[in-house]
């Protein structure tokens, strides 16, 4: 199989990350650090970042990564370094031989931050360079609901490999989304699956417990034989994507169940096993520019699954120019079959708005 190796070695890096923000959830009361209300970050964000890049970077040396954080907040504080610093040292897999895959457990402090500053890639067309968003969703991880750890590789631009730990999503393809799925995050059963996926090779799932490295179940979207029975999943927060816009999109495709509100790209691994059908994500700022690490790894897991992925104005999402998808406006994915009929909708709606 192509890229078996990194599929690996990512599906074990974010296995170990999702497990420190967790930890992080439990025991450091959430981790928050006051910064912009709009833009959290938490301890955890850190402790995953150092955790990944480390693993990446220590199978594959050459790589670049676009990581979301940088450590220069930890390098002003002492005492906040420290509290990452036990965090990513109590982060252990149980499984010995595949701890040492990933390099096995960070050796200094200073090592650590420089893990976390490896991260500063400008992105690019030509490459290897890996997408790492170590929290995404944080308003989701801060208020209990859905959060996921993201890491893609893409190859000369394209997202190629992608794999997302969600800890609060159940654990059985099979469970239909139902509005309680973005907030109720207090009953851990049955919860936390990884998802996986190589370009050209299909979509994995498994349970994010131990045995990362299972084959993992085959996932696929569900055949909607009526695009008028969908389900469609949004953010959460209003101001990361309209929900009254999504709303016209949904009615006049005829749909009538009520949208299903998540953070984070658990959204698209619903999606991609067939718990949920399109994932709309259309934009509210004229100015924002989605991030890469947002979407490089939901991109491949969905395509990968039998879907289509492009902007909002049906545009394929350009991740070569850089850090952000600055060439392209919103984003709607949604199963192959039905693609061409959800976007001439969102169009026309967004086009009314011109
Ligand atoms: N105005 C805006 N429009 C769209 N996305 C935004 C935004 N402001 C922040 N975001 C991004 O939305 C992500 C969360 O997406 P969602 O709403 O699907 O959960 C955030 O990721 P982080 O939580 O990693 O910061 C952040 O990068
Ligand atoms: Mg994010």
């Amino acid at each position: 199989m192509a890229y078996e190796k990194e599929l690996d070695i990512a599906l074990l890096a974010v296995q170990r990350a999702t497990l420190l923000t967790k930890s992080v959830y439990t025991s450091h009361s959430k981790g928050t650090l006051s910064k912009s209300d709009s833009s959290p970050v938490t301890i955890g964000d850190f402790g995953a970042q150092a955790l990944i890049i480390s693993s990446i970077l220590h199978a594959f040396p050459n790589d670049e990564v676009v990581g979301e954080e940088d450590a220069d907040d930890l390098r002003a504080n002492p005492s906040l370094k420290e509290l990452v610093w036990e965090l990513v040292q109590a982060a252990k897999l149980d499984d010995s031989a595949a701890e040492d895959k990933i390099g096995g457990p960070i050796k200094s402090a200073e090592d650590m931050l420089e893990a976390i500053d490896a991260g500063r890639s400008d992105g690019g067309r030509k490459g290897r360079i890996w997408a790492l968003d170590p929290i995404d969703g944080t308003k989701g991880f801060l208020r209990g609901g859905q959060y996921a750890v993201c890491l893609a590789l893409m190859v000369d631009g394209v997202p190629t490999v992608g794999v997302i730990g969600c800890p609060n999503l159940p654990v059985d393809d099979k469970t239909l989304l139902d509005a309680s799925v973005g907030i109720d995050a207090d009953d851990k059963e049955g919860k936390g699956v990884l998802f996986g996926a190589v370009k050209g090779e299909g979509s994995t799932s498994r349970p994010l417990g131990p045995g990362a490295l299972l084959d993992g179940n085959k996932i696929s979207m569900k055949p909607l034989e009526d695009i008028s029975q969908a389900t469609f999943c949004e953010s959460v927060e209003a101001g990361h994507s309209s929900h009254g816009d999504n709303a016209a999109i949904a009615s006049k495709l005829g749909i009538t169940k009520p949208s299903v509100r998540m953070d984070s790209q658990a959204k698209y691994g619903s999606i991609a096993r067939g718990a949920g059908d399109l994932y709309l994500r259309l934009p509210v700022s004229k100015t924002y520019e989605e991030k890469i690490w947002d979407h490089a790894a939901g991109v491949v897991i969905v395509e990968e699954a039998g879907g289509e992925v492009t902007d909002a104005w049906g545009k394929p999402l350009d991740f070569g120019i850089g850090r952000t998808l600055k060439e392209n406006k919103g984003v709607v994915a949604a199963p192959k079959a039905v693609f061409s009929q959800v976007i001439k909708v969102v169009k026309e709606v967004l086009g009314a708005k011109q």
